[in-house]
């Protein structure tokens, strides 16, 4: 059987997206964790640094799947989520505003005027101080500030903190923030699940400007971020407990190609 997928890119992390509402996608087949890591392979699959199923939900416009890039299931994935929005406006799904599951509960979502995709997250009630900071924004992130980003050795230093003992072991995802403006930061994240750099991560980026804003290092509720795949838009508003709400990353988003999965 073949089964069609779509290539996707948000700020430059790539996904392979299948449209599994016919739930033709092999889930549960024993071998499925290898079958997705030779998928998002570079070199002998299609290359990406996860993969997606968009499926059908009851009560909500779809639900969305995802896998890291070593076959493994994730938590949320926020340039993941914001391009299967794009999908399925495409799939003709909804028209310009849409609710869905992902992985850590209901998100919203809409199209703008200039076509980018803005996707409200999951509500922060905590951020916790650990020489950086450590917070869970569908997926859990430690933040740090460093000097000289664009030379920073993220991978060999991210490698090794997303693996320390607080994190168990599932590890957490690593970032390296460098201010930039009064409300503009330069952000490098290491991910797990992908045990490498990505150009961009969209919980990673949440994180970094709620925690820059817990930091002190900005006023602003309106974080302009700058990754090594684009820029991204993080707003937010603040209860009287501290906690964060009103989460909304936004940023472009774009379908690469399509073609078809084979020997599924
Ligand atoms: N790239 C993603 C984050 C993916 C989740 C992460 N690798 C994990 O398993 O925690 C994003 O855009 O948020």
């Amino acid at each position: 059987m073949n089964l069609e997928f779509y290539k996707y890119q948000g700020t430059g992390n790539d996904f392979i997206i299948v449209d599994n509402r016919s739930e033709l996608f092999p889930k549960k087949d024993t071998k499925i964790n290898s079958k997705i890591s030779k998928l998002c392979e570079r070199h002998f699959g299609i290359g990406a640094d996860g993969l997606i199923l968009l499926e059908k939900c009851k009560g909500y416009d779809f639900n969305m799947v995802y896998y890291n890039s070593d076959g493994r299931e994730g938590t949320m994935c926020g340039n993941g989520g914001r391009c299967t929005v794009d999908l399925a406006k495409y799939l003709k799904i909804f028209e310009r505003e849409t609710t869905f599951l992902g992985f850590d509960g209901v998100h919203h979502a809409s199209v703008e005027v200039d076509n980018k995709i803005k996707l409200q997250m999951k509500n922060v009630q905590e951020v916790k101080k650990r020489d950086g900071f450590f917070l869970d924004t569908g997926s859990p992130h430690y933040v740090v500030m460093v000097d000289d980003i664009y030379n920073y050795p993220v991978k060999e230093k991210g490698r090794i903190i997303a693996h320390l003992e607080p994190y168990g072991k599932k590890g957490t995802n690593v970032n390296f923030v460098e201010q930039n403006g009064n409300n503009s930061f330069f952000v490098r994240t290491y991910e797990r699940g992908v045990e490498d750099e990505t150009l961009s991560c969209g919980t990673g980026v949440v994180a970094s400007a709620i925690s820059m804003f817990h930091a002190q290092q900005t006023k602003s509720k309106n974080i302009n971020i700058i990754t090594r795949g684009g820029h991204l838009n993080i707003s937010f508003k603040i209860d009287n407990n501290g906690g964060y709400h009103s989460i909304f990353l936004k940023g472009a988003v774009e379908k690469v190609y399509q073609g078809h999965l084979f020997g599924f």
